[in-house]
């Protein structure tokens, strides 16, 4: 397997100087630019938030009628108007009573057992977890479980987060006696998972979890919360009161957040504050009150007759995902973003002499490790008068004789090939460490 490298000195003594480019792959090539482009966007792992109704058919507006759908420009350009919409979208919200409906429904007529769905539900709750908290940031994990189905769905995405990789701690006060909760529990301890009583719970949870599962009441809570959930709502409260995010582990509520009223929301104003809401099925109408950073709906098991029965307004779950983002996705501290490039050295004696056969073994490790688009590349060309432009194009093949990639024939004009200076090509391929600039003749 090739990793990462950092630093490359090539036989002119130049050395590679920015962090993020630890190989200078420097060749001749000839160009070949195909027009037109033979392939409809977007590719099936173009992702873009839920997109309401309205928004879908703006896009559909963008498209020629029943012919591609839109380009990714098209897409993208539709991206602020679509995130907007988001946060308002019209998914379905359920009442109390419908939430208990649909589940009596599944378990009944349509087959279901609730272990099956425990296990959806559970599973989608840790995707969408692993999702928004990397792993190499929050790795102990805290799943705090009541004694209903919400309890075993954390119970159940306790497991899963620890074959993810991370560290769970369950906090299991109410134990129920049915061979589903035990058999759970069994698991749970093969794998040697901390159960961690209530009492020996710090008051403070910052100092000892990355993260904080909220699995005590889902759709069936009423009423004042009983001990000793009411100490432990308490607790998750003064943490989700502590401002700064990064000082205190992250609250994820799954499906409700726990104490609040689960049509009115958190009617006191007191209640817990979660940064982040997993909705199972379809968000219950208490989400409407959701004003954190991360929303989620998991689930991904509701068949035609449901839907149309309840008229169910739900988005699409992408590609083979378990967890689809709802509302509007939050804005990024870009200064924040930063990945640790390290990676052992590269020496000039472990590259394949011929630099296609380089660039070949690469993509194919590109491939396999399931970056997406890993054959965009930017070209960056320069005119006679010398001013450089980059586009991004799409490579098409590569073999001996150089590089292919596909254009418009009006781009193709302006690509400005036959100046003096030749094309060059850069491959980002961060998941291998790797950027691969070529200079094409
Ligand atoms: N199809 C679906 O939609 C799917 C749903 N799934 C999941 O199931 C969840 C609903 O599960 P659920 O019905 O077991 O109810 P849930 O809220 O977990 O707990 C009820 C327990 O809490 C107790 N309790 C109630 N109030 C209380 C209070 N104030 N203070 C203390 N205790 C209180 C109550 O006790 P009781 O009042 O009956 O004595 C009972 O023991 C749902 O939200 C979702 O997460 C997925 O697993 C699969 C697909
Ligand atoms: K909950």
């Amino acid at each position: 397997m090739l990793t990462a490298a950092c630093k490359f000195r090539n036989k002119s003594g130049l050395a590679s100087t920015t962090r993020v480019m630890p190989f200078f792959l420097s060749t001749s090539a000839t160009v070949t630019p195909l027009c037109p482009p033979p392939s409809p966007y977007p590719s099936p792992h173009f992702r873009l938030p839920y997109l309401p109704r309205r928004g879908l058919a703006f896009l559909a507006a963008a498209a020629s009628p029943r012919t591609l759908p839109p380009t990714p420009r098209q897409a993208m350009a539709s991206l602020a108007t679509s995130t907007a919409a988001a946060a308002a979208a019209e998914v379905t919200h359920l009442s109390q009573r419908d939430a208990a409906d649909i589940d009596e429904q599944l378990m009944g007529p349509l087959g279901f057992s609730v272990d099956q769905l425990m296990e959806l539900a559970g599973l989608s709750v840790a995707t969408a977890v692993a999702e928004v908290y990397k792993l190499s940031e929050h790795t102990r994990v805290l799943i705090i479980c009541g004694p209903g189905n919400n309890g075993g769905d954390g119970l159940v995405a306790a497991r899963h987060l620890y074959h993810f990789g991370y560290k769970p701690f369950v906090c299991y006060p109410k134990r129920t006696a049915k061979p589903l909760y035990s058999g759970l529990v069994t698991q749970l301890e093969s794998l040697a998972i901390p159960f961690v009583p209530v009492e020996d719970l710090p008051q403070d949870l910052s100092g000892q979890y990355d993260i904080v599962i909220d699995a005590m009441f889902g759709f069936s809570f009423h009423g004042a919360p009983r001990p000793p959930f009411d100490d432990l709502i308490q607790m998750l409260v003064s943490l989700s009161v502590i401002g700064d995010s990064a000082k205190r582990p992250p609250i994820v509520s799954v499906d409700i957040p726990s104490g609040w009223h689960v049509e009115e929301g958190d009617v006191s104003g007191g209640g817990i504050k979660p940064d982040m809401l997993v909705s199972l099925t379809a968000p219950k109408l208490c989400a409407k009150k959701f004003t954190g950073p991360h929303h989620f709906l998991g689930g991904r098991f509701v068949p035609p007759p449901i839907s149309s029965k309840y008229g169910l307004e739900l988005p699409p779950y992408p590609g083979t995902s378990m967890c689809v983002r709802i509302g509007k996705v939050p804005s990024v501290d870009i200064s924040s973003l930063r990945e640790n490039y390290i990676s052992p050295e590269l020496l000039e004696t472990q590259v394949m002499p011929n630099p296609f056969d380089q660039f070949r073994t690469w993509f194919d490790e590109a491939v396999t490790a399931g970056l997406r688009e890993p054959n965009a590349m930017a070209l960056t060309t320069v005119n006679k008068a010398g001013k450089p432009s980059s586009r991004m194009v799409l490579l098409k093949g590569v073999d001996k004789q150089g590089f292919v990639w596909y254009v418009k024939n009006h781009h193709f004009k302006q690509l400005s090939i036959h100046s003096n200076e030749p094309p060059k090509n850069l491959f980002l391929m961060p998941s291998l460490g790797l950027v691969q600039v070529h200079k094409l003749r």
